[in-house]
């Protein structure tokens, strides 16, 4: 079940907001969906869950058409939460399964599975609006998956959460997507990507940057980055051809250099100055992506 974005554009009068998108969106994988505020992360998912119509272009599911009619195969969590405050928990999320062709049964014990493994199992008759913000947005999490769908939007599934919230709803994204799910996440933490996502694509005013495996877009990129760890001043590195970012740390150093060549370089710079810890070459960061191709940081 393949989700397919051909040529998508958004545009509001003049504006556009989505420029001739095209994208492969893997069956039962994770998928990243990354971008500045504004980039059209959240209009791309309106489009695709048929909420908005697109000015141009094809979405397609399996080869076939997607939106409102398949609501009971995909689950969205949306940005900004929409439950009922005045409504008991378990009354509006078997509500919305039923909604989605689910039998009040089956969606009751799904419910209870969930609230368990979220540890909130005694908030089944409370009212949302009883809830803290971070535990709402679990119980909104609970919605968007309780009738089992094989398509999952999250759109920015981690703000808000606590340390542990976040681990424990990346745990559930995870199992999710093993027991056949298709995830799609946008997220403003390259770290939670980096983490769970085997293809993303970086939107930048609307059009991707950088799309593909996160593997092969790393291994691309060219630069790459060292990490000395060092008992000597290494700030001379600075000024070594090929380095193009230095960053002092306590005890050595973090660089960019050009491409893995330089690596070289450095390590005979390096030798015969002192007693050197560690020196390591590693990949580019997702930030570092980011950064070169839409110019700004999230940190
Ligand atoms: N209904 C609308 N009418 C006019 N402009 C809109 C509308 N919805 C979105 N936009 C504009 O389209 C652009 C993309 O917005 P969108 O919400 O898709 O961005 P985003 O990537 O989800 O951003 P964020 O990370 O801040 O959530 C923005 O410039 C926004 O102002």
């Amino acid at each position: 079940m393949t989700l397919r974005l051909h040529n998508v554009t958004k545009k509001f009068g003049s504006f556009t907001a989505v420029d001739h998108l095209s994208l492969e969106i893997p069956e039962k994988q994770i998928f990243g969906f990354l971008g500045a505020n504004g980039a059209g992360k959240t209009t791309t998912f309106r489009m695709i869950l048929g909420l908005l119509d697109q000015t141009g272009g094809t979405i397609t599911w399996n080869d076939g058409d997607i939106g409102y009619d398949q609501s009971h195969l995909i689950g969205y969590l949306p940005e900004e939460r929409g439950l009922y405050p005045k409504l008991k928990v378990q009354d509006q999320l078997v509500y919305l399964a039923k909604l989605r062709g689910m039998p009040k049964s089956a969606s009751i014990k799904e419910l209870e599975y969930w609230l368990d493994r979220f540890k909130v199992p005694d908030y089944r008759n409370k009212k949302v609006e009883e809830l803290s913000k971070g535990n709402q947005q679990k119980i909104q999490f609970i919605s968007a998956v309780l009738h089992k769908p094989n398509l999952l939007i999250l759109d920015e599934p981690f703000s808000g959460l606590d340390p542990v919230n976040v681990e424990m709803l990346k745990e559930a994204v995870v199992d999710l997507k093993e027991s056949g799910t298709s995830i799609v996440f946008s997220s403003h933490r390259m770290e939670h990507v980096e983490e769970l996502c085997e293809h993303l694509c970086i939107l930048h005013h609307g059009t991707p940057v950088v799309h593909g495996q996160l593997k092969e877009i790393k291994r691309s990129f060219g630069k790459k980055n060292i990490r000395v760890h060092a008992d000597f001043d290494t700030r001379y590195l600075e000024s070594v051809s090929g380095v193009t970012k230095y960053r002092p740390l306590t005890e050595g150093c973090e660089l960019q250099i050009k491409n893995e060549e330089v690596s070289q370089e450095i390590f005979r710079e390096l030798s015969g100055k002192g007693f050197v810890r560690t020196f390591n070459l590693e990949e580019p960061t997702l930030n570092d992506i980011f950064i070169e191709k839409v110019g700004a940081s999230y940190e």
